[in-house]
């Protein structure tokens, strides 16, 4: 490594080799701005970063690593992806939840104090709203995560605010509703080890990868009786954190953005899309409910518009399973290569 600052600015993104991560990466990558990435792929993988992205394989929990990078690089801003998402997982080790989560993002963010750098875009998540009253939810309800996963994301939400009250570090904090779907292009796409998310499990009891999916609960408050969610193209998402990061570059002030499309989906409807997507039959049971679901999660959508100018591309159901589809059969090809190698 050389000691002396490059010129250009790059944008510091922290697990980047993950799911959501490197759809950015290649978001940044197809808008011309240069990244840098640390990523200790505990859960993400080495080909999913675009090949003219610079991957730091370390954590970053390490103020030493961070140093390091940011004067190496030249980094002016960040966007911060790295940690540990898995709901029930969190429930059976809270601490360790706190520690990659909060307290990775306390060195993280006493990192960019340090260095000068001002823009932080953060990955939060609608767990911090619990079990809300009322949908759509917007950003002004009561937070109440109820599980120690969106309580990590939320004291990382306060850690911002009042580092920007003190340091001037401006974020944008994006909470994220039901990320799905796969890169359109087939370049990245979901390739977490363990797969909980509805899509992708749906997907892989179509592929025969599992027996069946497993349908949390048919007793629900809702027309069919399942839950509701409001599932967001991961590609949409992707294109938010470069309008966010614009916004900042831009000098604009910190905000609180919900992603989603404002529209609620069924399991069964779910379910029923990648039916007819597909013109196969996903293999299912009905179970009980899942411990910690709340009926319904519907974003109030209209203020990432009218902050960002966001304008989704791909926000239609079909689209979304589609791509969670073709992408799950790359990987089975990929491994079929792999074992026939
Ligand atoms: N997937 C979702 O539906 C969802 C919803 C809301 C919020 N989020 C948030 O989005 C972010 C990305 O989620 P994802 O779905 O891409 O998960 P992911 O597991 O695919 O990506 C996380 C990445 O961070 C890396 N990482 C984890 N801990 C690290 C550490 N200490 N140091 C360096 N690298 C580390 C992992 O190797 C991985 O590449 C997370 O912060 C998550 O909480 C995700
Ligand atoms: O095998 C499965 C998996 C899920 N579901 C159901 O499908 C819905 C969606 O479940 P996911 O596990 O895909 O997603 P969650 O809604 O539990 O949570 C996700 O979305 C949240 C916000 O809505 C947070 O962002 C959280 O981090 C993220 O994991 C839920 O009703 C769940 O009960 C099933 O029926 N069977």
């Amino acid at each position: 490594m050389t000691s002396e600052p490059v010129p250009s600015s790059r944008v510091l993104v922290t697990g980047g080799a993950g799911y959501i991560g490197s759809h950015v990466l290649h978001a940044l990558a197809d808008a011309g701005i240069p990244a840098v990435t640390i990523d200790n792929l505990s859960t993400g993988r080495r080909q999913a970063v675009p090949a003219s992205v610079p991957l730091v394989e370390g954590d970053v929990g390490s103020p030493a690593l961070l140093d390091e990078v940011i004067r190496e690089h030249g980094v002016d801003a960040v966007m911060h992806f790295a940690g540990s998402i898995v709901v029930p997982e969190s429930v059976e080790k809270p601490l360790a939840y706190y520690r990659n989560n909060t307290v990775s993002s306390l060195t993280l963010l006493d990192a960019c104090v340090r260095h000068g750098i001002d823009k932080l875009v953060f990955s939060s998540t609608a767990a911090v709203y619990g079990a809300p009253e009322r949908v759509p939810i917007d950003e002004d309800a009561p937070t109440a995560p109820i599980n120690p996963y969106g309580a990590s994301k939320l004291m990382t939400e306060q850690m911002l605010r009042d580092a920007g009250a003190a340091h001037g570090l401006r974020s944008v904090i994006l909470r994220y509703f039901n990320v799905a779907g796969a890169d359109p292009a087939g370049r990245t796409g979901q390739a977490t080890p363990v797969a909980t998310h509805l899509i992708k499990v749906a997907c892989q009891a179509l592929l025969g990868q599992r027996p069946a999916l497993s349908v949390f609960g048919t007793d629900y408050p809702t027309p069919d009786g399942t839950c509701i969610r409001d599932y967001i193209h991961v590609s949409d998402l992707a294109d938010a954190h470069v309008l966010a990061l614009l916004h900042l570059r831009r000098g604009g002030d910190s905000l609180i953005l919900n992603c989603g499309y404002g529209r609620g989906a069924s399991v069964r409807e779910v379910v029923r899309t990648l039916e007819s997507v597909s013109g196969e039959t996903v293999p299912a049971t009905l179970g009980p409910r899942r411990a910690g679901d709340p009926p319904q999660l519907v974003s109030a959508a209209a203020r990432i518009r009218e902050r960002l100018g966001w304008v989704p591309k791909h926000d239609s159901l079909e689209e979304i399973v589609r791509s969670a589809l073709s992408w799950e059969r790359r990987l089975d090809q990929e491994r079929a290569g792999r074992d026939g190698a």
